[in-house]
């Protein structure tokens, strides 16, 4: 068998960019390994006049991937892990994780510098629940409006005039070469990224063993440790792009800190908490979390949680 290795991708200028740096990591890793990129449109990239939520937001962006995985056609995917539900399916695996790029969310504007510069009812862009909850719990006379579709049709409408600002990933904007583009970073502790934000995931056959050392390589171990306390409250709150969930893990030593959020997107309510422990078990501490944001009253704008 040719030593080849097929990466199974959206189409989009950023699944692009991500797969094909996923590429020349593994070619750096592997001389002599053929990597090749095979590109595929997905639901969550053809729907784009609906909310995710209204399409059933799950796993939108990877289902076409992984039947191409199991049809034998890739032997993995790369994603944005922000994207990817908490519950793989069965017989999937993530057996990387890439070091972290920024994890903040951009304020992209043509206008203003930031939130508090925006003038009373000016329009905001974002289909993002998290995003409408944070902007309406600091601005509550915003007017937000929803923006789907890829980063630079996002930017598009921006500069058409449709929005006073947008709210986008800064990780997805240096990527593409727009970090110009970033009027101001919104960072922790006041501002919150989707869980995972920032980190670029491989999934591939849990049973392909041939694949998977080759994508060990690629691991980064503290990256590993601060997703996992994110998606392991994200997935104690049944969190998905229908909710508005926001957390960040940052590593200190052997200590991992969780801060998170749950939000309402129409009144902008939040329920904060944080807790600290042992980078040995993060998930440990993203149910702590998740338990403590439930006994803050978080339940309340979470439709599933029993
Ligand atoms: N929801 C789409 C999406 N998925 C991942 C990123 C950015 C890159 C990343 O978080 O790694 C984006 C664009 C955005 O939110 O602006």
């Amino acid at each position: 068998m040719k030593n080849t290795l097929r990466i199974a991708t959206r189409k989009s200028p950023l699944a692009l960019w991500q797969s094909e740096h996923v590429a020349a990591c593994l070619r750096a890793l592997h001389p002599g390994l053929e990597v090749v990129l095979v590109p595929m449109s997905t639901r969550g990239d053809e729907v784009l006049d609906r909310s995710l939520a209204a399409i059933g937001g799950k796993g939108l962006f990877l289902k076409e991937l992984e039947l191409a995985m199991q049809r034998g056609d890739a032997d993995c995917a790369v994603h944005s892990l922000k994207d990817v539900p908490m519950e793989l399916e069965p017989g999937f695996a993530l057996p990387a994780v890439l070091a972290r790029a920024d994890h903040a969310d951009a304020f992209v504007s043509n206008r203003f510098d930031g939130i508090a510069d925006l003038p009373r009812g000016a329009c905001v862009g974002t289909s993002s629940l998290r995003r409408q909850a944070q902007l309406r719990a600091l601005r509550p006379d915003l007017v937000l409006r929803d923006l789907r579709g890829n980063v630079n049709t996002r930017l598009g409408r921006l500069d058409a005039g449709e929005y006073d600002a947008i709210v986008l990933a800064c990780a997805g904007l240096q990527r593409l070469g727009l970090e110009s583009r970033i009027r101001s970073r919104l960072d922790a502790p006041d501002w919150l990224p989707a869980p995972s934000q920032g980190a670029i995931a491989v999934e591939s056959l849990a049973g392909d063993a041939r694949i998977n050392a080759l994508l060990a390589p690629l691991e980064d171990a503290p990256t590993r440790i601060c997703i996992e306390a994110e998606r392991a409250m994200n997935r104690a709150l049944h969190g998905s792009c229908h909710v508005p969930v926001a957390g960040l893990a940052v590593l200190a030593g052997d200590r991992v800190l969780l801060r998170g959020m749950v939000g309402d997107a129409s009144d902008g309510r939040s329920v904060r908490a944080e807790a600290e422990g042992d980078a040995a078990a993060p998930q440990a501490v993203g149910v702590a979390v998740a338990r403590a944001l439930l006994d803050g009253g978080a339940g309340e704008f979470l439709p599933a949680v029993t």
